[in-house]
């Protein structure tokens, strides 16, 4: 049964629908995505389900709790930027806050002490926040959205600002936190998707065009690369590879086209009648079945 039920969920600014009509659940244990391109309306998505800002229309419903309207406490949330006080300790931070949600003194420090070595800064507990890397500071604001055990946790781009060492540690604990909660984390980097989730919610100018597990999707999809390179390259080839049918998307890296296609029989067809009368000298020729990268792609573009 599922955890969270969201239905016809929307939120208008001026006139603008910027989450429009959006329904999904969202199942326990589960790690899910919520990609989509910048503006999708991604950030104001999560800041309903947070209780943060109200719905125009729609509903959210906890399945343990449909009577209230007050989910907060279902809901741990990390915002894009979290922002802290850099002269208090990270266990200072994690107190402050857990009084904030409301736990007696002792809850306080039994939690603190498990989130701060559950986001590995137990060594790090009693340093000045102003001393933390971006990855250090990122996984205290999970530990903070953790406080009172929500059922649900939301991380608004929790890698994105981050180097690569920073990135594997959240990443890591994303894989950590699903053991205990359901995650929902917000990104445009597919990569990051792919890695730790498990279902994808994606989001384009504020309608879900595509949900479900990744496995599904990509066989819905069923969305093909051609691979190519030529021994001399054609003039005009990225160009006209984009003008045959069927084709929504050509990329280039070192002479070698990624050509991404919604009908692999058609464009093969083509491609080859192209070979013979225009005479492109083929140096390779290769289907790969398309990455998450391709099923955006062809979403957004649809
Ligand atoms: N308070 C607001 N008032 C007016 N428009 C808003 C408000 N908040 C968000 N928007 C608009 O809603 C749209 C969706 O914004 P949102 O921040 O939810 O997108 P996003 O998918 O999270 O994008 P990003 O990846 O850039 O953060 C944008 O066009 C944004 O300008």
């Amino acid at each position: 049964m599922e955890l969270v039920s969201v239905k016809d969920l929307t939120k208008t600014y001026s006139k603008h629908n910027v989450v429009d009509h959006v329904s999904f659940d969202l199942h326990p244990g589960k790690c899910v995505a919520l990609l989509g391109p910048n503006g999708a309306g991604k950030t104001t998505t999560l800041r309903m389900l947070a209780g943060f800002i109200q719905p125009t229309s729609g509903t959210i419903s906890f399945n343990e709790d449909t009577l209230s309207k007050d989910f907060r406490k279902y809901v741990g949330y990390l915002p894009q930027h979290p922002s802290f006080y850099p002269w208090i300790s990270g266990e200072e931070f994690l107190h402050y806050a857990g009084q904030l949600a409301g736990l007696t003194k002792h809850e306080v420090s039994d939690r603190s002490e498990k989130l701060l070595q559950l986001v590995h800064l137990t060594d790090a507990g009693k340093k000045r926040i102003g001393k933390y890397s971006g990855g250090m500071k990122q996984r205290l604001g999970i530990a903070q959205a953790l406080i009172h055990q929500p059922k649900l946790i939301m991380l608004d781009e929790p890698v994105s600002s981050l180097d690569p060492i920073g990135r594997r540690e959240v990443l890591n604990l994303i894989r950590e936190l699903k053991k205990d909660a359901t995650v929902l984390f917000s990104t445009h980097i597919l990569n990051d998707a792919e890695e730790v989730s498990e279902e994808i919610l994606l989001m384009n100018d504020g309608k879900l065009i595509e949900q479900g597990p990744i496995s599904e999707i990509r066989g819905m999809q069923q969305t093909v690369t051609i691979r190519l390179a030529f021994e001399k390259e054609p003039k005009f080839i990225h160009e006209k590879l984009k003008e045959i049918d069927s084709v929504y998307q050509v990329t280039e890296q070192n002479g070698t086209f990624d050509v991404s296609v919604h009908d692999l029989n058609a464009a093969r067809d083509t491609i080859f009648s192209r070979v013979q009368e225009e005479g492109w000298e083929l140096s390779l020729f290769e289907i790969t079945s398309g990455t998450l990268e391709d099923i955006f792609m062809k979403a957004v573009n649809k």
